[in-house]
């Protein structure tokens, strides 16, 4: 009858739609994912992954079935929390700007199949299980996790074993057809890029990075910067291509940044709600009754953001700079609401709510 014919068409669309955005993670910066998670009835980390490692005949390239790899990926999904920040949207995040900056033209020929395979797997999983809580504060709590891990990068200590673990559950064990020395170094790889998205590692990666474009900028001989014999600097690279992905929320349209700055402030907010129950100091950043998400932002970018991405994007020129663009246009909208903000706190609030920050439908913290 009609109403069932109108509910099949409704779901062929959506199926539709839903297949064109996971073909635009192919070559597109700044894909909707929280679209993709709305049509993939939450599952946007499974579709996505499936999606890339296929394009990239990774699955092939190491006879990986298609249903150990479905298995695994699900299972690693459904081990994401529902966090407002630290989900599996934000580990699709990861992953797909991750994928999108391997195919930067700077990397051409650089990386062997099994890096960018470690560089993957370590985008997807570097999240999991992520409690919506701080290193600090479980350091501070005296949190199971803290003593296991003796306050070192405890999350991310947590969230690469707790990936390999996965490894073992029946059917899951993606890395079954490696041999002992594929998978001793894969295994090295994934370990090292997770631990370095520990932000306690930021400043040494601006320090790496400095010091590899000074040397290219030295030996000006060199056409490219990269020596694709040197195992240790491909691997600060894909350390450094994984943090940079981590920390990319500024450098995305406008309406998906400021998704990501609602969703991190109530995250850190409910850290802050914890730590006042609990008498303890209020984290920075962490207080609802007092914090000014504008003014928070503008120090996020202008201290830890920018710093890293203006030294990465002279490593990857000319490729980065479309995204630099983003950066600095979303850092004038974000200056510009800042003096806004203090207009409302004046009182006289102008009312012209720029259309940019309404994006539709308010997102609902799931
Ligand atoms: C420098 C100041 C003036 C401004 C400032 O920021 N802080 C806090 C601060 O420097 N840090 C270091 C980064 C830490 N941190 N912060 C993340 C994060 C993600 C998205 C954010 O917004 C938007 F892009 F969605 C965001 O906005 C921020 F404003 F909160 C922060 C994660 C990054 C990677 C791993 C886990 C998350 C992580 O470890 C938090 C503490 C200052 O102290 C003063
Ligand atoms: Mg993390
Ligand atoms: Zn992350």
């Amino acid at each position: 009858n009609d109403v069932e014919r109108l509910r099949l068409t409704r779901k062929l669309n959506m199926n539709i739609f839903l297949a064109q955005l996971i073909e635009s993670t192919n070559d597109t910066w700044g894909v909707d994912l929280f679209e993709v998670d709305a049509l993939s009835n939450h599952r946007p980390l499974t579709h996505v992954a499936l999606h890339l490692f296929k394009q990239r005949n990774i699955l092939k390239q190491f006879q990986i079935r298609e249903l150990t790899f479905f298995k695994f990926i699900s299972a690693i999904e459904a081990k994401y929390r529902n966090n407002p920040y630290h989900n599996n949207i934000h580990a699709t995040d990861v992953l797909q700007a991750s994928h999108h900056m391997l195919n930067f033209s700077v990397f051409k020929n650089v990386f062997t199949e099994l890096e960018v395979f470690a560089a993957l797997f370590a985008a997807a999983v570097h999240d999991v299980d992520h409690p919506g809580v701080t290193n600090q504060y479980l350091i501070n709590t005296n949190s199971d996790l803290a003593i296991l891990y003796n306050d070192e990068s405890v999350l991310e200590n947590h969230h690469v074993t707790l990936a390999f673990q996965t490894l073992s559950t029946e059917g899951c064990d993606v890395l079954s057809t490696l041999n002992r020395k594929q998978h001793q170094m894969f295994r090295k790889m994934v370990i090292s890029v997770v631990l370095a998205t520990d932000m306690s590692k930021h400043i040494q990666h601006i320090g790496h990075l400095k010091t590899m474009v000074e040397i290219r900028r030295l030996s000006s001989s060199a056409s490219s910067i990269i020596d694709p014999e040197n195992a240790e600097d491909k691997l600060q690279i894909l350390q450094s291509l994984v943090h940079c992905s981590d920390l990319s929320n500024p450098l995305k349209p406008l309406n998906l940044y400021l998704q990501w700055t609602d969703r991190i402030m109530e995250e850190f907010f409910r850290q802050g709600d914890l730590e006042k129950s609990l008498n303890l100091e209020v984290s920075p950043l962490c207080d609802r009754e007092n914090s000014n998400i504008c003014k928070s932002q503008m120090g996020f970018i202008d201290y830890v953001v920018h710093p890293l991405w203006e030294i990465w994007s002279r490593l990857t020129q000319p490729d980065c700079q479309p995204i630099m663009d983003i950066l600095e246009s979303n850092r004038v909208w974000i200056a510009s609401q800042v003096l806004t903000e203090d207009d409302k706190h004046d009182g006289d609030d102008d009312g012209d709510d720029d259309k940019d920050d309404d994006d539709g439908d308010d997102d609902v913290i799931r």
